[in-house]
């Protein structure tokens, strides 16, 4: 499989279930690039504890990861024409309409293929693969 691969994700506090889904999105091509959502731009559930800069390094450094990026400030299509890739690789559960994703790279003329990674669920007691859970564990437990 050739080609270059974009996930993209917010990264806050890595857990397995981050490198399910990286693992899965580098599976269909050779160069995989992580779009690293900037702080600002999380919108939809508590904001990052980590800086952006911390969560790309973090990223940057997973040996399936060819290049982490930090997400553009206003506009989410400036990445991914610098980066040209073949595939976008949503996550299982992210809230972005995959037709409306299309929709918008076809208005800017960009050809490439929009697709989803596939759940992780946990293998032993007390994984956690979720970032928010984790926090709440802390709060939990240290809080
Ligand atoms: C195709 C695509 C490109 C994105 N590019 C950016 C970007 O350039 N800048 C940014 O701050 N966020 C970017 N995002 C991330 C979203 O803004 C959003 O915060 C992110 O989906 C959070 O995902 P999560 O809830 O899975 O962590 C992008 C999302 C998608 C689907
Ligand atoms: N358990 C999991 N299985 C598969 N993919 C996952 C899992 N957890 C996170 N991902 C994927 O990793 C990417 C980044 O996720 P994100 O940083 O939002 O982590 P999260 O742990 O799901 O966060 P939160 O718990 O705050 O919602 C997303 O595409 C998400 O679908």
């Amino acid at each position: 499989m050739t080609g270059r691969v974009i996930a993209q994700g917010t990264f806050d506090i890595l857990h397995p279930g981050h490198l399910h889904y990286l693992r899965d999105a580098a599976a269909l091509g050779d160069e995989l690039h992580v779009i690293v959502a900037r702080r600002e731009n999380v919108t939809h559930k508590a904001k990052p504890v980590l800086p952006d800069r911390q969560r790309r390094d973090m990223v940057d450094a997973l040996e399936m990861v060819a290049e982490a990026h930090l997400g553009h400030r206003e506009d989410i299509f400036v990445p991914i024409e610098r980066i040209e890739p073949d595939v976008i690789v949503l996550g299982h559960d992210q809230h972005h309409d995959e037709d409306g994703i299309r929709a918008a790279l076809a208005e800017r003329g960009i050809d490439c293929d929009v697709t989803r990674a596939s759940p992780c669920e946990p293998r032993y007691d007390g994984e956690l693969l979720s970032t928010g859970r984790i926090v709440d564990r802390i709060l939990d437990r240290r809080g």
